[in-house]
């Protein structure tokens, strides 16, 4: 099977491009015309040049037939689009337009207005007359609007108005791509945690998502009928045994279990990561074997494993399959990360796939474990923090499995680095499996035993942690921290590491702090910190979720962003701007969920 082509059989949305103009004929918009559908090439070019769909192709834009002059040509534009699977529009124009006459008026489409700064033709008014329409009519837009004044007839593209353009389209693209998707729900809820009683409403509302589930006993049902590939399970069981190396049994010696039995433990869990990979998005070879139903799989882009602890307490952990899935490559090469969230936290899993959406990387997932402040790592450990750990650290430690991306062998300019598949080279993939061992699981709390996946994630990693709530009565609310992964003394690893469970991945994190808030202390990040897990992105991608945020209309209580890379529709700003964060609370809850 060959991933790229099956996975994303459907294709992707495209960014559609409306160039819209003074509709006066006899002088203004024969003018205009050139200039006009110069700005919309330029900014369709830049787009492609610049973003790509998670299988790593260009991303594609769909540029309006003609320019927008009044409705009939916004009707045609709409109907264009439609056919060619737009997801997300620009408006862009150099002057004057008629503004309701030529918006777009789909409600679920995510929208920006680039407005031209010049002098000579007033883009700029119409970029805030049709703003005002926009926010009078609920079906915000972000306005664009470059800081310097250009020449008529410049239709090069200013870098702060680039940067907008950049983060509304990511943006926007990770809302079209994935709606209409699915969650998968493997199991139901892990260990009484909240996040994975899946919120059917949330996804249908906000997401534009459907929801999954199956029974557990399915992985039962597979395996015992052979409901898998053969000849891939021969393949990806060779390449394990030849890759992944297995770590001490960390177990008190009366629980470690034989050498046969850990043997028949990684077959099964060989067979568990192609049963959830099927699961999630099918395989043609299926029906060649007479599976035709289970050939289609789930349509979901992202799913849960409940596993603990009726699985777990009998067979096998989830730790390998998790760990491959959400990793960069496997057996049949490097590909795209599947997201699959642990203990079925459903919110954790939309989190990983917000990071994913926007990056096209691995994303971490983990326990927000234990805020170490400086004392009590000194106390425990006679060793004083410095450097950006000085504040103190935040132990992000999942139970047993993280993505091989997390462990920081990939690098970027010299520096470690999680990258797109496209980007990672043969031999990161190697040292990624070096930097890991599979440690059979601790059997007091695994019954079942399996592997978890140890590693340490190397330090000085820019890195956003994000978090999706619930709360009764005010809806989905997200939470941001950016800040770097830090490297602590082998010793002192060791030492902190070993309080809890040393066979689970570790990544040291350290928030930046604002002295503002939740971000006054690395101990206020903790205590504010809605749940007990988080995702871990590489970059400081922030802005980008604040931006996605705000298209699903998801307020956002907590982040550390620079002010100057907000990035909201323009009604936001009609909520207050003194205080944006409370701002933020009220225009979501005016305009409410994109999807009805
Ligand atoms: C092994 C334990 O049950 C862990 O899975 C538990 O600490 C958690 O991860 C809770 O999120
Ligand atoms: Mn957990």
């Amino acid at each position: 099977m060959i991933e790229s082509t099956y996975r994303w059989k459907d294709g992707f949305p495209k960014i559609g491009i409306r160039p819209t103009i003074d509709g006066r004929r006899r002088g203004v918009r024969e003018s205009l015309e050139v200039q006009t559908m110069n700005l919309a090439k330029a900014v369709a070019r830049l787009l492609s040049e610049q973003l790509r769909y998670p299988n790593g192709e260009p991303v594609e834009c769909v540029i309006a037939d003609t320019c927008i002059g009044g409705v009939a040509e916004a009707a045609a534009a709409a109907k264009k689009f439609n056919t060619a699977e737009v997801g997300l529009t620009i408006t862009v124009t150099p002057c004057w337009c008629y503004g309701t006459e030529t918006m777009d008026t789909d409600p679920s489409l995510p929208k920006a207005v680039w407005g031209f700064n010049g002098t000579g033709r007033p883009g700029a008014v119409y970029l805030a007359a049709v703003l005002s329409a926009h926010a009078q009519k609920g079906l915000p837009a972000f306005g664009i609007y470059g800081e310097d004044v250009q020449d008529e007839g410049d239709d090069r593209i200013p870098a702060d108005v680039q940067e907008k353009l950049l983060r509304f389209a990511r943006s926007g693209l990770a809302v079209a791509c994935m709606k209409d998707q699915a969650y998968l729900s493997m199991g139901s809820v892990s260990m009484g945690i909240a996040g994975s009683i899946v919120n059917d409403q949330f996804f249908q509302e906000f997401l534009g998502m459907r929801n999954e589930y199956i029974d557990m006993s399915e992985f039962t049902r597979r395996m015992e009928e052979g409901i898998y590939d053969p000849e891939e399970y021969e393949k990806a069981f060779a390449w394990v045994k030849e890759n992944c190396k297995e770590g001490s049994d960390n177990n008190p010696e009366h629980l470690q279990t034989s050498r046969e039995r850990k043997d028949w433990e990684w077959e099964m869990v060989v067979k568990m990561t192609l049963i959830t990979r099927d699961l999630m998005i099918g395989n043609p070879r299926l029906a060649e074997l007479g599976y035709g139903e289970e050939a289609q799989g789930h349509h979901a882009i992202v799913s849960g494993f409940h596993g603990q602890r009726q699985w777990t307490d009998h067979a096998p952990n989830g730790d390998f399959m998790e760990t491959i899935l959400n990793s960069s490559f496997d057996w049949n090469g490097k590909r795209s990360p599947y997201m699959v969230a642990t203990e079925n936290d459903s919110l954790n899993g939309i989190g990983m796939l917000f990071g994913y959406l926007l990056t096209n990387t691995a994303q971490i997932f983990a326990d927000v474990r234990t805020y170490w402040s400086s004392d009590s790592v000194e106390r425990v450990t006679g060793h004083k923090l410095e450097g950006r750990a000085a504040n103190g650290i935040l132990h992000l430690i999942n139970s047993g499995s993280a993505t091989l991306d997390g462990t920081g062998e990939q690098m970027k300019d010299g520096k470690p680095a999680m990258k797109p598949f496209w980007e990672i080279s043969d031999e990161e993939v190697e040292n990624m499996l070096k930097a890991t061992q599979w440690r059979p699981a601790s059997v007091e709390y695994f019954r079942g035993g399996g592997f978890s996946t140890d590693y340490l994630t190397r330090g000085e990693m820019p890195m956003t942690m994000a978090r999706l709530n619930l709360v009764k009565g005010l809806g989905p609310v997200l939470q941001i921290a950016e800040g770097y992964s830090v490297e602590l003394p082998e010793l002192v690893h060791e030492t902190l590491d070993n309080r809890t469970d040393p066979t689970w991945p570790t990544t040291w994190f350290v928030p930046n702090l604002t002295d503002n808030g939740a971000f006054t202390s690395v101990y206020d990040v903790m205590d504010n910190w809605g749940a007990n897990h988080g995702v871990i992105s590489y970059g400081h991608i922030g802005a980008d979720l604040i931006t996605l945020a705000s298209i699903l209309r998801i307020p956002v209580s907590m982040h550390n962003v620079p002010k100057e890379k907000v990035f909201r529709p323009r009604a936001w700003g009609l909520f207050g701007t003194e205080q944006a964060e409370n701002a933020d609370f009220r225009a979501c809850a005016n305009f409410g969920p994109l999807y009805k």
